[in-house]
């Protein structure tokens, strides 16, 4: 029940952080306990293990991530991401910082853009590499559409306990309306020169969305909790997605909900040669839909943004303002220097978020390199 099949099990010694996991049948049927649980986990760490969510096409989707790695580097670029409004496609490998001083990272992606997958046979966006386009119908289309409804359950229990209107985020997060969302399929390799906090994979960061959705197999995401200094992994298990969430609602719920500090380094143990792959399904609200808490629809929220004034949860910038600068931000091309990367962040500009990181350490790693 623990294992992947034909991967190596993460190790016993390694410490975890253990997630709270929520029972999506249990959320859909209006649970009550259930919904709690998932209020607390969002609230509290903002990441949760969530079962019986039937998305199984996320087996498929990590097939097309190996099949498009696998082309020529030269067939990939035909389909690259380029910086400014561009920000779907093939990412290849050194394209992004990783840390203040303008390391950049090893890592590959795919991004398929949700209103791409909807919209197919018709582009919104931009075409992509044959491994993702012959399964558009079959296992992308799906693999959204399930996501989405998935996600709209969970943002209508987290409204009502917000209070909220109960549709008041899934009315935000429309599946045919434009945004930013997307599918994501990653490819790390394995770290050639061996593990050390200065190399994480993936720099510490709040996602910039709503619900990010994770099929993780191999270990190597780690948080960083409230209030500790220990960076600590989160085990992946068979059948359990890890969600959690971003900063656009954390500041929709004028901070309420928490969008958690997490990053990526290799996985421990023996998982550690392993090449690793994500996928994930990555919820932003719509293009236009202005990330400013919800004050006027939730006393609780006023409320909450009223006790804490030192944050701003008013940025008047759009969704697509938000997730495009980030995006950007983060570009090698954009780099000029550990003031400029600072500035471009979200939630992780926050002084106490950013003192934390300073704090923080890292989880003892026992690699086999
Ligand atoms: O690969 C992972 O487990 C997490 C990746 C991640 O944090 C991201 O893509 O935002
Ligand atoms: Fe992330």
């Amino acid at each position: 029940m623990d294992c992947f099949p034909g991967l190596p099990p993460f190790p016993e010694d390694v410490v975890t952080h253990p997630l709270v996991v929520v029972d999506y049948l249990k959320v859909k049927a209006g649970d009550e306990e259930e919904i709690d649980k998932l209020y607390g986990a969002a609230t509290g760490l903002g990441f949760w293990y969530l079962k019986n969510h039937g998305i199984d096409e996320a087996n498929e989707v990590f097939v097309i991530g190996a099949e498009t790695m696998a082309l020529p580097l030269e067939e990939k670029m035909k389909y690259a991401e380029s910086g400014g409004e561009k920000v779907f496609g093939y990412k290849a490998a050194g394209v992004c910082v990783i840390d203040e001083k303008g390391n950049t990272d090893i890592i590959e992606m795919l991004n398929v853009a949700k209103d791409d997958v909807v919209a197919w046979p018709q582009q919104v966006h931009q075409d992509y590499p044959r491994p993702a386009t012959d399964k558009m119908d079959n296992i992308l289309k799906p693999f959204v559409q399930k996501t989405v409804e998935v996600n709209h359950v969970l943002l209508d229990a987290l409204s009502v306990k917000l209070g909220l209107p109960k549709d008041a985020l899934s009315r935000r997060h429309r599946l045919d309306a434009s945004s930013t969302c997307g599918v994501r399929c990653i490819k790390t390799p394995p770290e050639p020169e061996g593990w050390s906090e200065e190399k994480a994979l993936f720099a510490a960061h709040s996602d910039y969305g709503s619900i990010t959705f994770l099929h993780n197999r191999l270990g190597g995401m780690q948080v960083l909790a409230p209030g500790t200094k220990q960076w600590q992994y989160v085990k992946p298990l068979p059948g359990h997605a890890i969600l959690n969430v971003g900063d656009s609602l954390n500041l929709l719920s004028g901070g309420l909900l928490r969008s958690n500090l997490h990053r990526v380094v290799p996985p421990p143990g023996e998982q550690f040669s392993h090449e690793r792959w994500t996928v994930g399904y990555f919820m932003r609200p719509e293009n236009d839909v202005p990330l400013n808490a919800l004050v006027d629809e939730s006393p609780l929220i006023a409320e909450a943004v009223a006790k804490n004034p030192e944050r701003n949860f008013i940025t008047n910038e759009t969704a697509r303002e938000w997730s495009i600068r980030r995006f950007n931000n983060i570009r090698a091309t954009n780099y000029k220097g550990k003031e400029n990367w600072k500035a471009g962040g979200g939630t992780e500009n926050y002084k106490a978020v950013r003192e934390a990181v300073d704090a923080s350490v890292g989880a003892t790693v026992p690699v086999n390199a």
